[in-house]
């Protein structure tokens, strides 16, 4: 018989029949670090993020709107195949279905990011969260693979690489689309413009695997706590169970719905930057659900690989809009965000902004 501490154990947390103390929210300011006023409730209104179809010819404006006003949308037609989405998603399944000692022998290491385990975000809250993943940021993945899936790693592997292939198109194509609602073009961002011309096949992202197990309670529970994401933009592929769901100070949470195909584009704190503070970054958090786990998978796009600096677009800049942030690589974005979490966008912030 194993001892209570032993079973709390992130890979099997779905045989858990009561929610443990340590899983226990209670949604004080505590919990939701970005926006303490999104902590006062686990309800979401009735209201709903704009589902767009790329083909629309009116694309720029919907998209445009939709980022300055919520810093998310949905996103239909957008050309990733069914058997792309379904692929990854039997992908995740298959892993997230091992016996927890076979997971834990694909943990990330305490430097790396990539592999399994918590959230990164883990570390700033009181409480845990209800559910597992794995992050893909660098190769490493290819090494976890192997252990994972001795006889099947390369099928699994070529997934991988197709998913980062057509998502990478997918985002800068959603970047140039934003930019020409701002009035921007890419030629006004060197590294877009390098971006365009070589197809995006010089960018850079990472890929995390989400699971959330069913739980007992889930309404005093959290998937994934309130954060917001610290890219230039995020899709998000959710499985057919919901929990994702979305702030707006205006509204409250609201719950975005899945819906087969569609995908979720969230605005990250680095076009938060890019566009001197006009689109929001989204806080945005995942519940988790009492009969049926889930599953989402994130592509988190950080822009131009290397050591590119991210700045505002001077074209949005001027002498009534000073430049509000100061210039960043996202590998740096990442080191401040990881040590002061909610207070990285101060850190960056000019304090008494010129031009
Ligand atoms: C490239 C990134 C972006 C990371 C950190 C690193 C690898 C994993 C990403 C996520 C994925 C899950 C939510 C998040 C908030 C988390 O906990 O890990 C993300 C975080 C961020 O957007 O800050
Ligand atoms: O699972 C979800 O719906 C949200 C996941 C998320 O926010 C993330 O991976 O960054
Ligand atoms: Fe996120």
């Amino acid at each position: 018989m194993p001892s209570l501490a032993e079973e709390i154990c992130i890979g099997n947390l779905g045989s858990l029949q009561t929610l443990p103390e340590s899983f226990t929210w209670k949604l004080t300011a505590a919990d939701s670090l970005l926006r303490p006023s999104s902590a006062v409730s686990f309800d979401a209104v009735e209201e709903s993020i704009p589902v767009i179809d790329l083909s629309n010819p009116d694309v720029t404006t919907l998209i445009g709107d939709a980022s300055k006003t919520w810093g998310a949308f949905q996103i239909a037609n957008h050309g990733i195949s069914q058997k792309l989405l379904d692929d990854i998603e039997s992908l995740s399944k298959t892993l997230f279905d091992m016996p927890s000692e076979r997971k834990l022998e694909a943990a990330s290491s305490d430097k790396g990011v990539s592999g399994y385990g918590e959230p990164r975000i883990s570390p700033f809250f009181e409480k845990k969260m209800w559910s597992e993943g794995f992050t893909i940021a660098d190769d490493s993945y290819r090494n976890h693979f192997n252990t994972l899936w001795p006889h099947d790693h390369t099928k699994y592997c070529g997934i991988i690489q197709e998913y980062v292939d057509e998502m990478e198109k997918l985002a800068s194509r959603l970047l140039y689309c934003i930019l020409g609602s701002l009035g921007v073009t890419v030629e006004d961002i060197e590294w877009a413009h390098k971006l365009e011309k070589s197809g995006s096949k010089v960018g850079r992202g990472a890929i995390r695997l989400n699971h959330y197990p069913v739980c007992p309670e889930p309404e005093r529970a959290m998937g994934l706590a309130a954060h917001t994401d610290s890219t230039i933009l995020t899709i998000l592929h959710q499985s057919n169970t919901g929990g994702l769901q979305v702030f707006r100070e205006e509204s409250g949470w609201v719950t975005v719905e899945p819906a087969p195909g569609v995908l979720v584009v969230n605005m990250g704190d680095l076009f938060h930057i890019l566009s001197n503070g006009k689109i929001p970054s989204v806080v945005h958090r995942a519940k988790v659900n009492h009969t049926r786990s889930r599953i989402s998978i994130a592509y988190l796009w950080g822009g131009p690989a290397g050591d590119v600096q991210i700045a505002p677009i001077s074209k949005l800049t001027g002498p009534a809009e000073p430049s509000l942030y100061r210039s960043i690589t996202w590998k740096e974005y990442l080191q401040i965000k990881y040590e002061v979490f909610d207070k990285a966008m101060d850190a960056i912030r000019v304090v008494n902004p010129t031009n």
